[in-house]
C-alpha cells in the first residue's frame, strides 16, 4: 500500500498538543521557564488545569489563553529549550508514518491552538509544510522575554479553530484529527466531514464521546481509511488478554508494543474465558485456566491467532486444535525448572526432620528436643518418576547432596552422574525412600500413582508431587497416609485448584499431620516469573511481528530473518500436497518478485512464508486467503 488510494481530495486538519507531540507545549514550557523557582509546582498545576478545562470546553479559550500566558514567566531561550525537548516527544505513531506526512504533504494542516514558536521547527522536521501550520505567535520584548501573544490571530479567540478552518476554505473533504473539544468543534460546525479522537497520549471520555472514530495511533486512522502506513495491521488495535496474574514485565511488554492490553488477576472458567476472549489476538495464561476446543471453536475466538502459556505445563491448552486453528502456543520451558527443584529438596529435608510438627510444637510453647524420626537425607534412596527437565536437575543437586537416585521414565533416557535407570516403575516404587513425581500432565497421566502403587512402595516412604495434580489419586493418598505407608508428603498440585486466592481451598488432605500442602507454587520464584514474564513474551511479539515460531509447542517451528525492503505474506494450511505449488502459481499469475520463501510443515498443518517485493498486485492477497485448505493468513510489514 504505497500509493495514494483515496480518489478525491482529502484534507487532514491534525491537532499539535497531545497529538502530533505527547505532551502540550505550553505546560511544558512552563516548567522549563519555572525550573528551579520555588513556586514552580504550583504554577505549573495551574497552568495545566487552565489547560485541562479548555481541552474539556469548561472554558472558553481565549479566556484560558490569557490566563495561562499571563502565568508564564517565559523567555526565548525556553521556548529554544522546549523545541529541543519536543523534537523527542514526537507521537510515536506520527514519527514512524513520516511516508504518509511526505506523500500528503500537500493536503495535511496542523491546526492548533498553541503557537508557532515551537511548533513549526518540529512539524517541518517531520515534513509537514511550514505554510500550512496555523497557530498563534508570541509577543517578546526587546529582551527576548514573552510579554504575550498576537490577539488578532483567530486562533487565539475562542471557537479559533472553526473561524481558522472557515477562512481557509479548503477544497474537498476535510478529517479532524485531535484530542481535545476543539478539534470536535470542526465536525459540529460541519466544516469536518469526520472527527477522529486521538487516544495515543491521553483520552478525553467528553471528546471521545463525541467523535465519528476513536483512534489510539495514527496507523488506526490511516488503517480505518484505508492509507498507506507503517504498520500493515495497527497495533493498537491488536488485543491481549493476560489472565492469572502474569508479571507485570509481559504487561509493559505488550504495552509498549502499543497493544492493548487487559490483565485479569484469576484464571476463568469456560463460559468466562468465551464471554473474554472476543475480539482477542493474543491470549495468555498460567497452569489453571483451560483452553478447550469448546472455546475456540465459539466465534468469539474467531481473532485468535497465539496463546502463550506463562509456565512450563501446556496440558491445560487443547493444543491440536489450536493447532488446527492455526493458533501459534508458546511456553516457558525452563523458566521455573530451578525454583520447582529447590522446592523439593527443601521438602523432603523438612519432611524427613519432621520440622513441621516440631515448629507447631514449639509456636505453642513445647519443647521437645528429640532425635526420634529425624533423619538426613543423606545415603537416602531417591525415587524420580519422571526424568524430563525436573527431574533430571533435582537429581544432579539430591546426588550432591550425597543422595543415591533412582529414576523410571516413559521414555528411554541415560543417566546423569551416577542415577540409575529403573526399568519399571513397580522397580522404583519399591526400592526408594523418597519419591518424587515430575512427569508431565499429558491425560493418559491420570491417577498413575493409586492404591496398587502405594502398595508397592516401602514403609514410611516420603511422598512428593509437584507436577500436576490429578497424576496422583488422592483419597488413595490419604489411605496410604493414614496406614502409616506414606510417613509423609508435600503436594503443591491438585486435581481440583481454587481460580483465584479468595477461593477456599477444598481437598482431603487438609488437616493431615506431616503433610506439607503448598497452592502450586513450585515455579512462583520472583526469578522464575520476571523469566517467564520477559521469555514468552518475547515469543509471542516475534510470532506477531515476524512469524517466527522458534520454540512453540504446537506450530511448524521457524526461526525466519528479520524483514528487509518487503512484504510478509504468511499463509497456514492444512497439510495436503500440492499448496505450495498452489501459492507459487498465483504470484506467477501476478509476476511477483518473491525474495525469500520458507516453510514447515507438521503432520498437520503447513506454514508458508513468502518475503515479496513491495509492489504488486492486491489481488494475491485475495487469492492466497481463497486457496483450498487454508486456515489463516495474514501479511507484515
Ligand atoms: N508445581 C509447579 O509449580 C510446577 C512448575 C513447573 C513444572 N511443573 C510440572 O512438572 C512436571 C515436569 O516438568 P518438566 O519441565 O520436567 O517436564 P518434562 O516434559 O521436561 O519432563 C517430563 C518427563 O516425564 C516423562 N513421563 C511422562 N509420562 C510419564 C510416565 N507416565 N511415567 C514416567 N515418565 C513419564 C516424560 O517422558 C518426560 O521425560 C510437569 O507436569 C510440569 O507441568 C510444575
Ligand atoms: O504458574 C503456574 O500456574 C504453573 C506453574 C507450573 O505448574 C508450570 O507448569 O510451569
Amino acid at each position: 500500500m504505497l500509493t495514494k488510494t483515496a480518489e478525491h481530495q482529502v484534507n487532514f486538519v491534525i491537532d499539535f498538543d497531545s497529538t502530533f507531540t505527547q505532551v502540550e507545549g505550553l505546560d511544558e514550557l512552563a516548567a522549563i521557564a519555572l525550573a528551579g523557582n520555588k513556586d514552580s509546582e504550583k504554577i505549573v498545576g495551574e497552568i495545566k488545569a487552565i489547560t485541562d478545562k479548555g481541552m474539556l470546553g469548561e472554558i472558553g479559550f481565549a479566556d484560558s489563553l490569557k490566563a495561562r500566558v499571563a502565568l508564564l514567566p517565559a523567555h526565548r531561550d525556553h521556548v529554544n529549550t522546549l523545541i529541543e525537548f519536543l523534537m523527542g516527544k514526537i507521537s510515536d505513531s506520527f514519527a514512524r508514518n513520516r511516508e504518509f506526512i511526505s506523500m500528503y504533504r500537500e493536503n495535511i494542516y496542523i491546526v492548533s491552538s498553541g503557537f508557532k514558536d515551537f511548533i513549526v521547527p518540529v512539524a517541518v522536521s517531520m515534513g509537514v509544510k511550514e505554510e500550512n501550520v496555523f497557530a498563534n505567535t508570541f509577543t517578546y520584548d526587546a529582551e527576548g522575554n514573552i510579554i504575550g501573544y498576537d490577539e488578532s490571530n483567530l486562533l487565539s479567540q475562542d471557537k479559533g479553530k472553526v473561524k481558522l478552518l472557515q477562512a481557509l476554505q479548503l477544497e474537498g473533504d476535510v478529517y479532524a484529527i485531535g484530542d481535545g473539544y476543539t478539534d470536535y468543534e470542526l465536525r459540529e460546525s460541519g466544516l469536518a466531514n469526520k472527527f477522529f479522537a486521538f487516544i495515543e497520549n491521553v483520552e478525553r471520555q467528553k471528546v471521545v464521546e463525541k467523535a465519528d472514530e476513536v483512534v489510539a495511533s495514527l496507523d488506526e486512522f490511516l488503517y480505518i481509511n484505508g492509507l498507506s502506513r507503517s504498520q500493515s495491521y495497527p497495533k493498537s488495535k491488536i488485543k491481549v488478554l493476560l489472565l492469572e496474574n502474569v508479571h507485570p514485565k509481559a504487561v509493559a511488554a505488550f504495552k509498549n508494543e502499543g497493544f492493548q492490553v487487559e490483565l485479569l488477576k484469576g484464571a476463568l472458567d469456560e463460559e468466562e474465558l468465551i464471554e473474554r476472549i472476543k475480539g482477542v489476538s493474543i491470549l495468555g495464561l498460567r497452569s489453571k485456566t483451560n483452553l478447550t476446543k469448546r472455546v475456540l471453536e465459539h466465534p468469539n475466538a474467531s481473532r485468535l491467532m497465539a496463546v502463550g502459556a506463562f509456565c512450563i505445563g501446556t496440558n491445560q491448552i487443547d493444543l491440536a486444535e489450536c493447532e488446527r486453528r492455526g493458533i501459534a502456543v508458546f511456553n516457558a520451558p525452563y523458566s521455573n525448572t530451578r525454583s520447582v527443584v529447590e522446592l523439593a529438596i527443601g521438602e523432603m529435608i523438612m519432611l524427613t526432620r519432621d520440622i513441621f510438627t516440631k515448629s507447631n510444637k514449639m509456636h505453642q510453647g513445647v519443647w521437645d528436643k528429640s532425635a526420634t524420626n529425624s533423619y538426613e537425607i543423606r545415603g537416602k534412596k531417591l525415587g524420580l518418576v519422571g526424568y524430563g527437565s525436573i527431574g533430571t536437575q533435582l537429581s544432579v543437586i539430591a546426588e550432591a547432596m550425597g543422595m543415591e537416585v533412582y529414576f523410571y521414565d516413559a521414555v528411554d533416557k541415560l543417566a546423569l552422574g551416577n542415577a540409575k535407570k529403573c526399568k519399571t516403575l513397580e522397580e522404583l516404587l519399591s526400592i526408594s525412600d523418597f519419591i518424587s513425581m515430575h512427569v508431565d500432565g499429558r491425560k493418559t497421566n491420570s491417577n498413575i500413582i493409586g492404591e496398587k502403587e502405594f502398595a508397592m512402595m516401602k514403609d514410611n516412604v516420603i511422598f512428593i508431587n509437584l507436577s500436576r495434580g490429578h497424576v496422583v489419586d488422592i483419597p488413595a493418598l490419604v489411605n496410604a497416609l493414614k496406614s502409616g505407608k506414606v510417613w509423609g508428603a508435600a503436594v503443591d498440585v491438585f486435581p481440583y485448584e481454587p481460580k483465584t486466592n479468595d477461593e477456599e481451598f477444598m481437598n482431603e488432605l487438609r488437616s493431615l499431620p506431616r503433610v506439607i500442602l503448598t497452592p502450586h507454587i513450585g515455579g512462583s520464584t520472583e526469578e522464575a516469573q520476571a523469566n517467564i514474564g520477559e521469555f514468552v513474551p518475547s515469543k509471542l511479539l516475534q510470532f506477531m511481528n515476524n512469524g517466527s515460531t522458534y520454540g512453540s509447542v504446537n506450530f511448524p517451528e521457524l526461526q525466519l530473518p528479520a524483514l528487509e525492503d518487503a512484504h510478509r505474506l504468511l499463509h497456514v494450511h492444512q497439510n495436503v500436497p500440492g499448496i505450495l505449488a498452489k501459492i507459487n502459481g498465483i504470484f506467477a499469475k501476478y509476476n511477483v518478485n518473491i525474495k525469500g520463501q520458507y516453510l514447515k510443515t507438521t503432520n498437520n498443518i503447513g506454514y508458508v512464508i513468502t518475503d515479496v517485493a513491495k509492489e504488486y498486485a492486491d489481488e494475491i492477497v485475495e487469492e492466497l486467503k481463497g486457496l483450498d485448505n487454508t486456515i489463516k493468513f495474514r501479511m507484515l510489514y
